[in-house]
């Protein structure tokens, strides 16, 4: 397992490459160009900025998250074809400067939804929670109002220029079916997957979050057998899977151990957090441990660690702990807190191992 922690760039992200490099075992970070829009090609000198920065603390920079993609190609648009080659270019260009995974998602509009970003838990700290009723009631405008106007910080997914124009966003989408989108995401993939096989890149697309459709738009990289499909779809090592235990584990018929048993070697890079998920459907962000969620995380771990992962892992989101001022689900210390947890059941049964072999 190698450790990397999501960072969103020099003036973007409060917290200091210096004290990324203190947390132990961290090799990398995770990173995006968050000023360049969804479908524009990157700009080598601003990749070339980023790995300067993590140069300069021996970071590497070989997980890219994300890439987005643009809603064109999601809907299928004769426009999708443009903003494909401009993806392809920036394959390229990031495998020039070593980088190895490539998130991406397929959620239509919207990236992960929540109706709160600081729901408070009885520890005292406050976490993003999901909310069913309020989801299912809230129009979209409102939601967007609540996220992304509530937080003086950029988040994933919920950049202004995204969400600029929703209602004509779900006006595209009214006729969107599920299987079109499928067809969409194949078409996709059919073309930039040999592009990233050549760059030695693997794409791996991220589960939807929460997985299950909200205000009606289809979402379709949420369980098991739809995963199974998306690396159908395109068989090659180059069609991954970024394996988010927090996304999927919002359903608790998603056992994201098996997951890991059945695509071990189709999951360069894994997102490892816990969810609590309660009777009515809503679910709130916990600590990592299994004990404070409703996600094995033991079982997960040990899942990796029986499959003799090697891929990359990051704690995705934390809460927000020690009063500490940060990105919604992005702060600091309970990220730092996770990946010591992580690990200590790594570390624990690679001991266990050792031994056994003795
Ligand atoms: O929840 C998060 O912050 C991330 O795991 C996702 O936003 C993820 O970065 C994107 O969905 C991947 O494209
Ligand atoms: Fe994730």
């Amino acid at each position: 397992m190698r450790m990397v922690f999501r960072w969103y760039g020099e003036g973007n992200d409060r917290i200091p490459l210096s004290h990324v490099k203190q947390i132990p075992g961290v090799e990398g970070i995770v990173w995006a160009l968050h000023d360049v829009e969804a479908g524009e090609e990157w700009p080598m000198e601003k990749i070339l900025k980023v790995k300067e920065q993590a140069d300069r603390y021996r970071l590497h920079i070989e997980v890219v998250e994300s890439v987005n993609v643009h809603e064109d190609i999601k809907l299928g648009l004769p426009t999708r074809d443009r903003y494909i080659e401009n993806y392809k270019r920036t394959i390229e260009k990031l495998a020039q400067v070593g980088v190895k995974v490539i998130c991406y998602n397929f959620m239509p509009v919207f990236d992960w939804t929540r109706t709160d970003l600081y729901k408070p838990l009885e520890d005292g700290s406050t976490a993003l929670f999901y909310e069913k009723e309020k989801a299912e009631t809230m129009s979209p405008e409102d939601l967007v109002d609540k996220i992304a106007g509530n937080s003086d910080f950029t988040m994933p997914g919920w950049e202004a220029a995204r969400l600029k124009h929703l209602s004509d966003l779900f006006q595209a989408y009214k006729n969107v079916s599920e299987e079109d989108l499928w067809n969409h995401l194949q078409y996709f993939l059919e073309e930039i997957i040999p592009v990233a096989e050549e760059n030695d890149i693997k794409m791996a697309i991220h589960p939807d979050d929460p997985p299950w459709s909200i205000f009606g738009l289809p979402r379709i990289i949420t369980n098991k057998e739809n995963i199974r499909r998306l690396l159908n779809l395109v068989d090659s090592p180059s069609n991954t899977v970024t394996l988010c235990s927090g996304s999927l584990g919002a359903n608790p018929n998603n056992n994201i151990a098996e997951m890991v048993n059945e695509f071990a070697d189709r999951i360069p890079f894994a997102h490892i957090r816990n969810v609590k998920i309660y009777e009515n459907g809503d679910f709130i962000e916990t600590s990592h441990r299994t004990a404070d969620g409703s996600v094995d995380i033991y079982r997960i771990v040990k899942a990796y660690h029986d499959n003799g992962f090697t891929g990359y892992a990051r704690p995705d989101h934390g809460r927000h702990i020690f009063d500490e001022e940060c990105r919604p689900g992005y702060g600091l210390y309970d990220r730092a807190l996770g990946i010591m947890y992580l690990w200590g059941i790594w570390d624990a049964l690679e001991r266990a191992k050792q031994e056994e072999e003795k």
